[in-house]
């Protein structure tokens, strides 16, 4: 059994494999509290009832997709993801693991998405003292994110960028991970279409001078911020 916060059928709006019908799955409850987490229903406050494996499966074969996101929350948090994820490519889906990157799983996927939280996105400390050392503790063990990367057959790094004090600790972030600059994405922070065009004034030409992709969040620009999407 999985706990299950929602499940659709949509298109990625992110990173290498945008445009491309998926079913998302995503399972409730996260290791972290990024302050400004798009899916507080599946973090902060987690909602949803476990599901079995073998529902998921079948949910997937009725959405007729080939390809299935699994999200969260923190996908990699519940140690029954790693049975669903090879469910699921025993079946020939192609698996897309969207992840903070902070949880040792032997875990194989298709593509592992990895977006590693900045010092930025620790919540406040006064308001949140538990889970803003939890956080800071938590986000970013490189060595097994440099596991996660070793385990699937790709990778992507796509960083939620809030500000341009951000840029030297992606900068560090790269130079630890190893990873060549077409493999990290730099995605605006931001859950409205004003904020995405804020957001690409600066961050778009910034992003292509230094060799990386631009990582829109085409969903919120096809269906705006809704759940289900
Ligand atoms: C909700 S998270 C779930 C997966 C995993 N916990 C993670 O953070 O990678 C899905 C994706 O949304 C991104 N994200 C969450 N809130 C965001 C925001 N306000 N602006 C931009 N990206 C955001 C995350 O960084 C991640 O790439
Ligand atoms: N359409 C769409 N694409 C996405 N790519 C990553 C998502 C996520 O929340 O992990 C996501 C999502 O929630 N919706
Ligand atoms: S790690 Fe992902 S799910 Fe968890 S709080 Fe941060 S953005 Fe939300
Ligand atoms: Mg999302």
């Amino acid at each position: 059994m999985l706990r299950i916060s929602e499940t659709f059928a949509s298109r990625q709006g992110e990173g290498l494999l945008t445009g491309t019908d998926s079913f998302f799955i995503r399972t409730s409850g996260c290791n972290l509290r990024c302050w400004f987490c798009d899916t507080p229903y599946a973090s902060w406050r987690p909602e949803g009832d476990p599901v079995s494996l073998d529902a998921l499966v079948q949910a997937v074969a009725e959405a007729d997709v080939r390809h299935v996101v699994l999200t969260g929350g923190e996908p990699l948090l519940p140690k029954e993801s790693v049975r669903l994820c090879a469910m699921l490519r025993e079946r020939g889906y192609h698996i897309t693991i969207e992840t903070a990157g902070t949880i040792d799983r032997d875990i194989a996927c298709d593509l592992m998405s990895i977006s590693p939280k900045f010092r930025t996105s620790t919540p406040d400390a006064k308001a949140h003292p538990r889970w803003s050392a939890l956080h800071e503790q938590r986000r970013m063990p490189i060595e097994t994110m440099h596991k996660l990367i070793r385990q699937s057959g790709d990778h992507q790094i796509k960083f939620v960028v809030d500000n341009k004090s951000d840029f030297d600790e992606l900068q560090a972030i790269v130079e630890q991970l190893d990873v060549p600059a077409d493999k990290v994405w730099v995605m605006p922070q931001g859950i409205n279409e004003d904020d995405l065009d804020q957001a690409a004034t600066w961050l778009r030409p910034w992003t292509t001078e230094q060799g990386y992709r631009y990582c829109d969040r085409m969903q919120i620009r096809w269906y705006g911020n809704r759940r289900g999407t």
